[in-house]
Protein backbone atom coordinates (compact mmCIF):
# COMPACT_ATOMS: atom_id res chain seq x y z
CA UNK A 1 0.00 0.00 0.00
CA UNK A 2 1.04 3.22 -0.96
CA UNK A 3 1.41 6.79 1.39
CA UNK A 4 -0.18 9.45 -0.93
CA UNK A 5 1.29 12.75 0.05
CA UNK A 6 -1.77 15.96 -0.25
CA UNK A 7 -1.54 19.36 0.19
CA UNK A 8 -4.14 21.74 0.37
CA UNK A 9 -4.14 25.10 -0.86
CA UNK A 10 -6.56 26.79 1.81
CA UNK A 11 -8.26 25.83 5.51
CA UNK A 12 -11.48 27.01 5.53
CA UNK A 13 -15.00 25.95 5.41
CA UNK A 14 -14.65 23.24 2.74
CA UNK A 15 -10.43 22.79 2.96
CA UNK A 16 -11.71 22.07 7.21
CA UNK A 17 -14.41 19.73 6.17
CA UNK A 18 -12.17 17.86 4.05
CA UNK A 19 -9.73 16.83 6.70
CA UNK A 20 -12.43 16.31 9.40
CA UNK A 21 -13.76 13.39 6.56
CA UNK A 22 -10.53 12.34 5.88
CA UNK A 23 -9.81 11.44 9.73
CA UNK A 24 -13.81 10.45 10.29
CA UNK A 25 -13.91 8.17 7.28
CA UNK A 26 -10.12 7.37 7.49
CA UNK A 27 -11.04 3.45 7.22
CA UNK A 28 -13.61 3.36 4.23
CA UNK A 29 -11.41 5.94 2.36
CA UNK A 30 -8.22 3.69 2.60
CA UNK A 31 -10.30 0.56 1.78
CA UNK A 32 -11.48 2.12 -1.40
CA UNK A 33 -8.80 4.08 -2.73
CA UNK A 34 -6.35 1.47 -1.80
CA UNK A 35 -3.93 3.71 -0.22
CA UNK A 36 -2.98 5.41 2.80
CA UNK A 37 -3.91 9.27 2.44
CA UNK A 38 -1.90 11.97 3.95
CA UNK A 39 -2.54 15.80 4.44
CA UNK A 40 1.15 16.98 4.61
CA UNK A 41 0.81 20.66 4.45
CA UNK A 42 -1.78 23.38 3.81
CA UNK A 43 -1.69 27.01 3.03
CA UNK A 44 -3.71 29.33 4.63
CA UNK A 45 -3.25 33.13 5.70
CA UNK A 46 -3.21 32.78 8.92
CA UNK A 47 -1.15 30.15 10.70
CA UNK A 48 -2.34 31.37 14.26
CA UNK A 49 -6.03 30.82 13.00
CA UNK A 50 -8.66 28.50 15.36
CA UNK A 51 -9.68 26.23 12.41
CA UNK A 52 -13.19 23.90 12.05
CA UNK A 53 -10.27 20.76 12.28
CA UNK A 54 -7.60 19.48 14.02
CA UNK A 55 -3.85 20.33 11.91
CA UNK A 56 -1.76 19.05 14.73
CA UNK A 57 -0.21 16.98 11.85
CA UNK A 58 -0.30 19.38 8.79
CA UNK A 59 2.67 21.82 8.17
CA UNK A 60 1.16 25.44 7.75
CA UNK A 61 2.64 27.80 5.28
CA UNK A 62 1.74 31.06 4.12
CA UNK A 63 3.38 30.33 0.63
CA UNK A 64 1.24 28.18 -1.00
CA UNK A 65 3.83 27.87 -4.04
CA UNK A 66 5.85 26.02 -1.36
CA UNK A 67 3.07 23.12 -1.86
CA UNK A 68 2.24 23.66 -5.62
CA UNK A 69 5.99 22.79 -6.00
CA UNK A 70 6.56 20.73 -3.22
CA UNK A 71 7.97 17.16 -4.85
CA UNK A 72 6.30 15.00 -1.71
CA UNK A 73 3.03 16.20 -3.01
CA UNK A 74 1.28 14.07 -5.90
CA UNK A 75 -2.26 15.79 -5.56
CA UNK A 76 -3.22 19.37 -5.09
CA UNK A 77 -6.50 20.61 -3.37
CA UNK A 78 -7.21 23.67 -4.73
CA UNK A 79 -10.23 25.18 -1.77
CA UNK A 80 -9.32 28.71 -1.22
CA UNK A 81 -11.19 30.01 -4.10
CA UNK A 82 -10.77 33.40 -6.06
CA UNK A 83 -9.52 33.20 -10.03
CA UNK A 84 -6.40 34.89 -10.18
CA UNK A 85 -3.80 33.63 -7.77
CA UNK A 86 -5.56 30.13 -7.26
CA UNK A 87 -5.21 29.90 -11.16
CA UNK A 88 -1.68 30.96 -11.02
CA UNK A 89 -1.22 27.97 -8.58
CA UNK A 90 -3.36 24.92 -10.15
CA UNK A 91 -1.40 25.91 -13.39
CA UNK A 92 2.06 25.31 -11.24
CA UNK A 93 0.91 22.24 -9.95
CA UNK A 94 -0.31 21.03 -13.02
CA UNK A 95 3.06 21.56 -14.61
CA UNK A 96 5.18 19.84 -11.91
CA UNK A 97 3.13 16.51 -12.79
CA UNK A 98 0.52 17.05 -9.88
CA UNK A 99 -3.01 15.96 -10.15
CA UNK A 100 -5.11 18.63 -8.91
CA UNK A 101 -9.08 18.92 -7.03
CA UNK A 102 -10.91 22.10 -7.27
CA UNK A 103 -14.04 22.77 -5.64
CA UNK A 104 -14.09 26.80 -7.50
CA UNK A 105 -16.51 26.89 -10.10
CA UNK A 106 -16.00 30.36 -10.48
CA UNK A 107 -12.16 29.36 -12.03
CA UNK A 108 -13.45 26.34 -13.98
CA UNK A 109 -16.14 28.03 -15.45
CA UNK A 110 -14.00 31.09 -16.62
CA UNK A 111 -10.64 29.55 -17.22
CA UNK A 112 -11.47 25.57 -17.60
CA UNK A 113 -11.12 25.05 -21.37
CA UNK A 114 -7.23 26.33 -21.01
CA UNK A 115 -6.59 24.86 -17.20
CA UNK A 116 -8.11 20.97 -18.78
CA UNK A 117 -5.99 21.28 -21.83
CA UNK A 118 -3.19 22.09 -19.57
CA UNK A 119 -3.89 19.26 -17.83
CA UNK A 120 -4.11 17.08 -20.47
CA UNK A 121 -1.01 17.82 -21.93
CA UNK A 122 0.78 17.36 -18.46
CA UNK A 123 -0.72 13.91 -18.38
CA UNK A 124 -2.38 14.95 -15.29
CA UNK A 125 -6.43 15.16 -13.72
CA UNK A 126 -8.06 18.12 -13.43
CA UNK A 127 -11.60 17.31 -11.39
CA UNK A 128 -14.32 19.33 -9.75
CA UNK A 129 -16.70 17.04 -8.61
CA UNK A 130 -17.23 19.82 -5.68
CA UNK A 131 -17.66 22.88 -8.06
CA UNK A 132 -21.38 22.10 -9.20
CA UNK A 133 -24.25 21.42 -6.12
CA UNK A 134 -21.30 20.70 -3.44
CA UNK A 135 -22.28 17.03 -2.15
CA UNK A 136 -24.16 15.85 -5.11
CA UNK A 137 -22.33 13.80 -7.82
CA UNK A 138 -23.91 15.48 -10.22
CA UNK A 139 -20.81 15.39 -12.66
CA UNK A 140 -20.25 11.62 -12.39
CA UNK A 141 -23.71 11.42 -12.91
CA UNK A 142 -23.52 12.83 -16.16
CA UNK A 143 -20.01 11.39 -17.50
CA UNK A 144 -20.99 7.95 -16.17
CA UNK A 145 -24.43 6.74 -15.23
CA UNK A 146 -25.63 9.04 -18.22
CA UNK A 147 -23.11 8.02 -20.48
CA UNK A 148 -25.44 6.56 -22.94
CA UNK A 149 -27.96 9.59 -23.10
CA UNK A 150 -27.92 12.38 -25.62
CA UNK A 151 -28.96 15.25 -22.89
CA UNK A 152 -32.02 17.25 -24.26
CA UNK A 153 -32.30 19.38 -20.72
CA UNK A 154 -30.28 20.84 -17.51
CA UNK A 155 -32.49 22.33 -14.95
CA UNK A 156 -31.70 23.07 -11.46
CA UNK A 157 -31.46 24.86 -8.60
CA UNK A 158 -27.81 25.16 -7.91
CA UNK A 159 -27.25 28.46 -5.56
CA UNK A 160 -27.94 27.32 -1.75
CA UNK A 161 -28.04 30.75 -0.79
CA UNK A 162 -30.68 31.93 -3.48
CA UNK A 163 -32.90 29.06 -2.49
CA UNK A 164 -32.21 29.88 0.92
CA UNK A 165 -33.33 33.44 0.73
CA UNK A 166 -36.46 32.47 -1.89
CA UNK A 167 -37.85 29.82 0.80
CA UNK A 168 -37.30 31.94 3.73
CA UNK A 169 -39.20 34.92 2.02
CA UNK A 170 -41.80 32.17 0.88
CA UNK A 171 -42.44 30.42 3.97
CA UNK A 172 -41.92 32.87 6.87
CA UNK A 173 -42.73 35.88 5.20
CA UNK A 174 -39.08 37.39 5.45
CA UNK A 175 -37.59 40.46 3.25
CA UNK A 176 -34.71 39.94 0.96
CA UNK A 177 -31.84 41.45 2.94
CA UNK A 178 -33.07 40.10 5.98
CA UNK A 179 -32.78 36.40 4.69
CA UNK A 180 -29.59 37.15 2.91
CA UNK A 181 -27.89 37.96 6.28
CA UNK A 182 -28.66 35.01 7.37
CA UNK A 183 -27.51 32.91 4.55
CA UNK A 184 -23.82 34.83 4.90
CA UNK A 185 -23.83 34.26 8.76
CA UNK A 186 -24.88 30.59 8.22
CA UNK A 187 -21.66 30.44 5.57
CA UNK A 188 -23.71 29.45 2.61
CA UNK A 189 -22.57 32.52 0.31
CA UNK A 190 -19.55 33.23 -1.78
CA UNK A 191 -16.98 35.35 -0.65
CA UNK A 192 -18.78 38.33 -2.86
CA UNK A 193 -22.78 37.39 -1.82
CA UNK A 194 -23.73 39.43 -5.12
CA UNK A 195 -22.49 36.35 -7.08
CA UNK A 196 -24.83 34.34 -5.51
CA UNK A 197 -28.00 36.62 -5.46
CA UNK A 198 -27.32 37.91 -8.97
CA UNK A 199 -27.12 34.49 -10.64
CA UNK A 200 -23.24 34.20 -11.46
CA UNK A 201 -22.36 31.53 -9.25
CA UNK A 202 -25.39 29.19 -10.79
CA UNK A 203 -24.05 30.58 -14.19
CA UNK A 204 -21.03 29.32 -13.04
CA UNK A 205 -22.28 25.84 -12.40
CA UNK A 206 -24.42 25.83 -15.40
CA UNK A 207 -21.89 26.33 -17.57
CA UNK A 208 -19.78 23.51 -16.31
CA UNK A 209 -22.73 21.29 -16.51
CA UNK A 210 -23.63 22.07 -19.96
CA UNK A 211 -20.41 21.62 -21.09
CA UNK A 212 -20.65 17.85 -19.62
CA UNK A 213 -24.18 17.43 -20.51
CA UNK A 214 -23.67 18.70 -24.67
CA UNK A 215 -20.34 17.53 -25.21
CA UNK A 216 -19.12 21.30 -25.84
CA UNK A 217 -16.89 24.09 -24.25
CA UNK A 218 -17.68 25.67 -21.63
CA UNK A 219 -19.32 28.80 -22.43
CA UNK A 220 -20.23 31.10 -19.62
CA UNK A 221 -19.80 34.61 -21.54
CA UNK A 222 -23.14 32.86 -23.50
CA UNK A 223 -25.61 32.54 -20.22
CA UNK A 224 -27.95 35.54 -19.96
CA UNK A 225 -28.25 35.71 -16.31
CA UNK A 226 -30.72 37.44 -13.87
CA UNK A 227 -30.83 37.51 -9.99
CA UNK A 228 -33.65 37.27 -7.69
CA UNK A 229 -33.17 41.00 -5.85
CA UNK A 230 -36.06 42.29 -7.76
CA UNK A 231 -38.82 39.51 -6.46
CA UNK A 232 -40.38 40.63 -3.75
CA UNK A 233 -42.22 38.63 -1.22
CA UNK A 234 -45.76 39.63 -2.80
CA UNK A 235 -44.73 38.03 -5.85
CA UNK A 236 -43.79 35.42 -4.20
CA UNK A 237 -47.71 34.94 -2.72
CA UNK A 238 -48.95 36.07 -6.04
CA UNK A 239 -47.10 32.84 -7.72
CA UNK A 240 -48.30 30.40 -5.07
CA UNK A 241 -52.00 31.42 -4.79
CA UNK A 242 -51.35 31.06 -9.07
CA UNK A 243 -50.16 27.64 -8.29
CA UNK A 244 -46.51 28.33 -8.70
CA UNK A 245 -43.34 28.77 -6.74
CA UNK A 246 -40.53 30.96 -7.52
CA UNK A 247 -37.21 29.29 -8.07
CA UNK A 248 -34.06 30.58 -9.40
CA UNK A 249 -33.10 28.39 -11.81
CA UNK A 250 -30.72 27.74 -14.29
CA UNK A 251 -31.31 25.80 -17.70
CA UNK A 252 -29.77 24.55 -20.04
CA UNK A 253 -31.62 22.99 -23.16
CA UNK A 254 -30.53 21.78 -26.55
CA UNK A 255 -32.88 23.62 -29.21
CA UNK A 256 -32.31 22.27 -32.84
CA UNK A 257 -28.65 21.46 -32.63
CA UNK A 258 -28.08 25.49 -30.65
CA UNK A 259 -27.69 25.54 -27.00
CA UNK A 260 -30.02 27.85 -24.83
CA UNK A 261 -28.70 28.89 -21.57
CA UNK A 262 -29.98 31.34 -18.94
CA UNK A 263 -30.23 32.20 -15.35
CA UNK A 264 -33.23 33.65 -13.85
CA UNK A 265 -36.22 33.68 -11.54
CA UNK A 266 -38.78 31.13 -12.64
CA UNK A 267 -42.57 29.74 -11.74
CA UNK A 268 -42.28 26.44 -11.25
CA UNK A 269 -45.49 25.02 -10.76
CA UNK A 270 -45.60 23.88 -7.07
CA UNK A 271 -46.58 20.39 -8.25
CA UNK A 272 -43.24 19.71 -9.50
CA UNK A 273 -40.52 18.22 -7.70
CA UNK A 274 -37.96 20.90 -8.15
CA UNK A 275 -40.69 23.60 -6.29
CA UNK A 276 -40.37 21.39 -3.38
CA UNK A 277 -36.18 22.16 -3.11
CA UNK A 278 -35.85 24.05 -0.30
CA UNK A 279 -33.39 26.21 2.13
CA UNK A 280 -30.25 25.24 1.11
CA UNK A 281 -30.11 22.11 -0.45
CA UNK A 282 -29.98 21.81 -4.85
CA UNK A 283 -32.36 20.22 -7.00
CA UNK A 284 -31.22 19.16 -10.82
CA UNK A 285 -33.72 17.42 -13.29
CA UNK A 286 -31.39 15.46 -16.36
CA UNK A 287 -33.39 14.71 -19.44
CA UNK A 288 -32.13 12.18 -21.85
CA UNK A 289 -33.41 11.02 -24.52
CA UNK A 290 -32.91 7.50 -23.23
CA UNK A 291 -33.81 7.41 -19.97
CA UNK A 292 -35.96 10.12 -19.43
CA UNK A 293 -36.15 12.34 -16.50
CA UNK A 294 -33.97 12.35 -13.69
CA UNK A 295 -34.07 14.21 -10.51
CA UNK A 296 -30.41 14.97 -8.06
CA UNK A 297 -31.63 16.17 -4.58
CA UNK A 298 -28.71 17.08 -2.13
CA UNK A 299 -26.45 19.72 -0.02
CA UNK A 300 -25.43 22.20 -2.07
CA UNK A 301 -23.14 23.87 0.06
CA UNK A 302 -21.48 23.06 3.43
CA UNK A 303 -18.05 22.05 4.78
CA UNK A 304 -18.59 17.78 4.81
CA UNK A 305 -21.35 18.07 2.05
CA UNK A 306 -18.41 19.68 -0.39
CA UNK A 307 -15.43 17.72 1.22
CA UNK A 308 -17.93 14.37 0.04
CA UNK A 309 -17.46 15.38 -3.35
CA UNK A 310 -13.34 16.60 -3.24
CA UNK A 311 -12.69 13.35 -1.57
CA UNK A 312 -14.44 11.19 -3.88
CA UNK A 313 -12.33 12.94 -7.11
CA UNK A 314 -9.38 12.61 -4.50
CA UNK A 315 -10.25 8.60 -4.66
CA UNK A 316 -10.33 8.47 -8.62
CA UNK A 317 -7.19 10.18 -8.66
CA UNK A 318 -5.46 7.41 -6.27
CA UNK A 319 -7.22 4.65 -7.16
CA UNK A 320 -6.86 5.24 -10.95
CA UNK A 321 -10.34 5.49 -12.29
CA UNK A 322 -10.40 9.04 -13.31
CA UNK A 323 -10.66 9.94 -16.79
CA UNK A 324 -8.99 12.76 -18.50
CA UNK A 325 -11.28 13.20 -21.12
CA UNK A 326 -13.94 14.50 -19.08
CA UNK A 327 -16.09 16.91 -21.28
CA UNK A 328 -15.35 14.57 -24.27
CA UNK A 329 -12.13 16.35 -25.77
CA UNK A 330 -11.48 14.35 -28.74
CA UNK A 331 -14.98 15.22 -30.00
CA UNK A 332 -16.18 18.39 -28.51
CA UNK A 333 -19.09 19.77 -30.27
CA UNK A 334 -19.60 23.22 -31.66
CA UNK A 335 -22.52 24.73 -30.44
CA UNK A 336 -23.75 28.21 -30.40
CA UNK A 337 -26.09 29.97 -28.17
CA UNK A 338 -29.52 31.18 -30.23
CA UNK A 339 -31.88 33.21 -30.90
CA UNK A 340 -34.24 33.43 -27.11
CA UNK A 341 -36.92 35.80 -28.97
CA UNK A 342 -38.60 33.73 -30.81
CA UNK A 343 -38.59 30.69 -27.66
CA UNK A 344 -42.08 29.81 -26.79
CA UNK A 345 -42.47 30.55 -23.48
CA UNK A 346 -45.19 31.18 -20.22
CA UNK A 347 -45.08 34.60 -18.33
CA UNK A 348 -46.11 35.58 -15.28
CA UNK A 349 -47.00 39.16 -15.23
CA UNK A 350 -47.22 41.99 -12.07
CA UNK A 351 -49.27 44.92 -12.81
CA UNK A 352 -49.30 48.40 -10.01
CA UNK A 353 -52.45 50.29 -11.27
CA UNK A 354 -54.25 53.04 -9.96
CA UNK A 355 -58.03 50.88 -9.77
CA UNK A 356 -60.50 52.56 -12.35
CA UNK A 357 -63.38 50.11 -14.18
CA UNK A 358 -61.88 48.52 -17.40
CA UNK A 359 -58.74 47.82 -16.57
CA UNK A 360 -58.56 44.06 -16.46
CA UNK A 361 -60.59 44.94 -20.15
CA UNK A 362 -57.68 46.77 -21.47
CA UNK A 363 -55.14 44.73 -20.54
CA UNK A 364 -56.90 41.66 -21.95
CA UNK A 365 -57.24 43.81 -25.60
CA UNK A 366 -53.95 44.52 -25.30
CA UNK A 367 -52.35 41.36 -24.88
CA UNK A 368 -54.88 39.45 -27.51
CA UNK A 369 -52.95 42.12 -30.33
CA UNK A 370 -49.95 39.87 -29.70
CA UNK A 371 -52.17 36.57 -29.85
CA UNK A 372 -51.59 36.13 -26.16
CA UNK A 373 -54.67 34.86 -23.98
CA UNK A 374 -54.95 35.33 -19.51
CA UNK A 375 -54.69 32.25 -18.01
CA UNK A 376 -55.44 33.04 -14.76
CA UNK A 377 -54.92 36.35 -13.22
CA UNK A 378 -55.46 37.36 -8.97
CA UNK A 379 -56.34 41.27 -7.78
CA UNK A 380 -54.96 42.61 -4.68
CA UNK A 381 -55.61 46.27 -3.29
CA UNK A 382 -52.19 46.97 -1.81
CA UNK A 383 -53.44 50.46 0.50
CA UNK A 384 -56.29 52.93 1.37
CA UNK A 385 -55.63 54.69 -1.94
CA UNK A 386 -57.40 52.40 -4.02
CA UNK A 387 -53.95 50.91 -5.93
CA UNK A 388 -54.45 47.52 -6.89
CA UNK A 389 -51.85 44.54 -7.81
CA UNK A 390 -52.83 42.89 -10.64
CA UNK A 391 -51.12 39.24 -11.31
CA UNK A 392 -51.36 37.64 -14.41
CA UNK A 393 -50.34 34.37 -15.94
CA UNK A 394 -50.15 34.01 -20.03
CA UNK A 395 -50.65 30.85 -22.18
CA UNK A 396 -47.50 30.09 -24.14
CA UNK A 397 -46.12 33.00 -26.40
CA UNK A 398 -42.90 34.05 -26.78
CA UNK A 399 -40.29 37.02 -25.25
CA UNK A 400 -40.76 39.18 -28.31
CA UNK A 401 -44.43 39.27 -28.11
CA UNK A 402 -44.75 40.18 -24.29
CA UNK A 403 -42.11 42.56 -24.54
CA UNK A 404 -43.96 44.57 -27.23
CA UNK A 405 -47.53 43.91 -25.48
CA UNK A 406 -46.13 44.70 -21.67
CA UNK A 407 -44.13 47.97 -23.40
CA UNK A 408 -48.24 48.53 -24.63
CA UNK A 409 -49.89 48.18 -21.56
CA UNK A 410 -47.09 50.31 -20.06
CA UNK A 411 -48.35 53.49 -21.38
CA UNK A 412 -51.89 53.56 -19.89
CA UNK A 413 -52.18 56.18 -17.37
CA UNK A 414 -53.35 54.27 -14.59
CA UNK A 415 -49.76 52.10 -14.13
CA UNK A 416 -47.83 53.41 -11.45
CA UNK A 417 -45.08 51.14 -11.84
CA UNK A 418 -42.62 49.25 -14.20
CA UNK A 419 -44.76 46.10 -14.94
CA UNK A 420 -42.60 43.07 -13.44
CA UNK A 421 -42.24 39.64 -16.31
CA UNK A 422 -40.86 36.33 -14.97
CA UNK A 423 -40.60 33.39 -16.82
CA UNK A 424 -42.86 30.44 -16.27
CA UNK A 425 -41.61 26.79 -16.59
CA UNK A 426 -43.49 23.88 -16.28
CA UNK A 427 -39.89 22.12 -17.15
CA UNK A 428 -42.10 18.98 -19.52
N1 LIG B 1 -18.56 26.81 1.22
C1 LIG B 1 -19.19 25.96 0.43
O1 LIG B 1 -20.17 25.35 0.84
C2 LIG B 1 -18.69 25.70 -0.94
C3 LIG B 1 -17.59 26.35 -1.45
N2 LIG B 1 -17.15 26.05 -2.70
C4 LIG B 1 -15.94 26.68 -3.22
O2 LIG B 1 -14.83 26.23 -2.45
C5 LIG B 1 -13.84 27.24 -2.37
C6 LIG B 1 -13.54 27.56 -0.91
O3 LIG B 1 -14.72 28.03 -0.31
P1 LIG B 1 -14.86 28.12 1.28
O4 LIG B 1 -14.15 27.02 1.94
O5 LIG B 1 -16.32 28.29 1.53
O6 LIG B 1 -14.14 29.50 1.55
P2 LIG B 1 -13.47 29.98 2.91
O7 LIG B 1 -13.34 31.45 2.81
O8 LIG B 1 -14.18 29.41 4.08
O9 LIG B 1 -12.02 29.29 2.83
C7 LIG B 1 -11.03 29.70 1.96
C8 LIG B 1 -9.74 29.71 2.76
O10 LIG B 1 -8.66 29.96 1.87
C9 LIG B 1 -7.77 30.83 2.52
N3 LIG B 1 -6.99 31.56 1.52
C10 LIG B 1 -7.44 32.42 0.60
N4 LIG B 1 -6.41 32.93 -0.10
C11 LIG B 1 -5.30 32.37 0.40
C12 LIG B 1 -3.92 32.52 0.11
N5 LIG B 1 -3.50 33.34 -0.82
N6 LIG B 1 -3.03 31.79 0.82
C13 LIG B 1 -3.46 30.96 1.79
N7 LIG B 1 -4.75 30.78 2.12
C14 LIG B 1 -5.66 31.48 1.43
C15 LIG B 1 -8.67 31.77 3.33
O11 LIG B 1 -7.94 32.38 4.38
C16 LIG B 1 -9.75 30.82 3.83
O12 LIG B 1 -9.42 30.25 5.08
C17 LIG B 1 -14.39 28.43 -3.19
O13 LIG B 1 -13.91 28.33 -4.49
C18 LIG B 1 -15.90 28.20 -3.14
O14 LIG B 1 -16.57 28.79 -4.21
C19 LIG B 1 -17.74 25.10 -3.49
C20 LIG B 1 -18.83 24.42 -3.03
C21 LIG B 1 -19.43 24.70 -1.74
N1 LIG C 1 -22.33 30.06 -2.39
C1 LIG C 1 -22.59 28.76 -2.94
C2 LIG C 1 -21.76 27.72 -2.23
C3 LIG C 1 -21.68 26.45 -2.97
O1 LIG C 1 -21.39 26.34 -4.15
C4 LIG C 1 -24.07 28.44 -2.76
O2 LIG C 1 -24.75 29.17 -2.02
O3 LIG C 1 -24.55 27.51 -3.41
NA1 LIG D 1 -21.13 17.98 -7.00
Amino acid sequence: MLLVNIGILGLGTVGGGVVNVLNKNQKQIIRRSGNNINVTHAAVRDITQTRICPTKNIKLTQDPFQIVNNDDISVVLELMGGVGLAKNLIEQAIKNGKHVVTANKALIATYGNELLALAKDYNTHLLFEAAVAGGIPILKSLKDGLSANQIELVAGIINGTSNFILTEMHNKDRNFQDALKEAKALGYAEANPTFDVEGIDTAHKLAILASMAFGCELQFNQITTEGISNISSEDITYATKLGYTIKHIGIAKKLNDKLQMHVRPTLVPTTHLLSNVNGVMNGILIKGNAVGETLYYGAGAGDEATASSVIADLIDIIRNTANHDIFGWKSLINITKCNTNSIASIFYLRLLVTNKSGIVKDIKKTLANYDINIEAILQKKINQKNDLHIALITNLTNNSKINKAVTDIQKYDYIIDEIKIIFVETLN
